[in-house]
Formats: C-alpha cells, structure tokens, sequence
C-alpha cells in the first residue's frame, strides 16, 4: 500500500527555502503559491503534496496529523511549545535572530538598572517573557501580528521583540538592537505518528533534506 504525505509549507521564504531541498529528494511542486490561489499544490510524486498555510500554522497542522510534516522557524516552535511534534532536522534557512530593540537615544541598559517596567510588543509573546523573566527585568508585553517596529515610534512601547536578519528594518526606522535573545532558523517538524505509521516513505525524504542542508 502506498504512503500518502502532506508536507505543510508557508508561502515566501519558507517555501523559496524548501525547494531546493525538495528538489535534492526528487520532489518537484508543480504550482507556485505565489500565482495561485491553490492550498493544496501537488508534486511530481503523485503520493506527496504540499500543503500552503500561515507561518506560525505550521506546528498545529503537524500536531494534527493534518499534515505529516511541516517545515517551522524556531521563533515560531517556541511559542507554539513543540507538543506532539518530532523535530529531527534543522535545516540551516531562513536564518535571523530574535532580539530586542530600542529607539535610538532610549537609554535601555539604565532603565534596567533603575528597574523601570518597560512596555514591550511583540508577537513573540511566550519566549519574550521567558527572556526578561530569567534577566529579572520588569515588562508589560503588548501582543501584536506585525510591524512591531512601529511600536517605540508611536509610543506605544518602550522596546520590541523581534526577529532581525539584516538589520534593514531596524535602521530604517531609527531602532538598535540592544539584546539577542537567541539564533533561529527552520526546522523540519514530523507528526509523531505519522514518523512511526509511515517512516519507510518519510524516511528517505529527511535523510535527503538532512543531506542537503548540512551541505548548506
Ligand atoms: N528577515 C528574515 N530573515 C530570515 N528569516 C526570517 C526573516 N523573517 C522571518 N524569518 C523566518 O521565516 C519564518 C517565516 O516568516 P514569514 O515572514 O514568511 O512569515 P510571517 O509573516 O512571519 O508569519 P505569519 O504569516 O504566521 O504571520 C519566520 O517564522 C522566521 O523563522
Ligand atoms: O533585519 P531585516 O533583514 O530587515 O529583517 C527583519 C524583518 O524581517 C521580518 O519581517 P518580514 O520581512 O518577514 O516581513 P513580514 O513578517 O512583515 O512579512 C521581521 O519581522 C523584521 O521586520
């Protein structure tokens, strides 16, 4: 009996990111998410399709089963906590850093000394607290979906927790990172039972992507 797979992607740099190592497990998708409107995209492999959700989705689609496998930025593994999800792989893409910014001139470091609560937003709301709970700092953290930069800028907040890759964002809008929380990347995510019920079709398709991405 043959094995169906259902691999859940993003569109944008996930997706852009994954072909490659696709393509090194013979994989091919044969529509591009950015053209159509599809969610289901199938592949070359009549027993494999792709499936097109929200970023921050793709740990519950795994958790599920709804998807077998999925690939996730770490960002987006730590809030959603990792239940039922087997992460073998780290596939070295979409690589950035989770920090915390400040407008230029706000003096961070002695609001913290001083012990100031500091008005915070983000959409990393669990790990954020983490950080300024294990650093003692004081925080009230203000979740949002999107341009977080804003936030300092129209005195909303105090500071932001976001990922930073370049730094662009950042300068062009007159904030500095001011700590690095932690590194990220993605990572491949398999649904726990799936791993078992269909390891002999799942397999192979991770040593490929295993492969591909420490060549990276
Ligand atoms: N500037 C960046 N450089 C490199 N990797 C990034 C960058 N921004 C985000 N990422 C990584 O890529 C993942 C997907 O980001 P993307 O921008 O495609 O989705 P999103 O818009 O953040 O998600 P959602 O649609 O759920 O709001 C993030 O979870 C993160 O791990
Ligand atoms: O340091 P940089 O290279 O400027 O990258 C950082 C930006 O990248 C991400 O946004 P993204 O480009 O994904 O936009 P979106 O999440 O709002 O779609 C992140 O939320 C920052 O705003």
């Amino acid at each position: 009996m043959t094995q169906q797979l259902t691999l859940a992607l993003s569109k944008g740099r996930i997706f852009e990111e994954t072909l490659p190592l696709l393509k090194a497990a013979g994989i091919t998708v044969s529509e591009d998410p950015e053209s159509s409107r599809k969610l289901i995209l199938p592949t070359n492999d009549p027993d494999v399709r792709v499936i097109i959700v929200r970023a921050s989705d793709v740990p519950t689609y795994v958790q599920y089963g709804a998807a077998d496998f999925g690939v996730a930025g770490k960002d987006v593994l730590l809030e959603h906590g990792g239940e039922g999800l087997y992460q073998p792989i780290d596939l070295n893409i979409a690589k950035c850093r989770l920090s915390v910014a400040v407008q230029e001139g706000f003096d961070y470091a002695s609001a913290v000394r001083q012990g100031a609560r500091l008005r915070v937003v983000t959409k990393y709301v669990k790990t954020a607290r983490e950080h300024f709970a294990a650093k003692g700092v004081h925080v009230d953290l203000i979740k949002l979906y999107g341009s977080m930069e804003l936030g300092p800028l129209v005195g909303l907040s105090d500071a932001i927790v976001d990922l930073v890759s370049t730094g662009g964002t950042l300068r062009a809008n007159k904030l500095v990172e001011v700590e690095h929380i932690i590194d990220i990347s993605s990572r491949l995510v398999v649904n726990q039972a799936a791993l078992k019920l269909k390891r002999e079709r799942l397999q192979p398709i991770l040593d490929a992507f295993e492969k591909a991405s420490k060549a990276k």
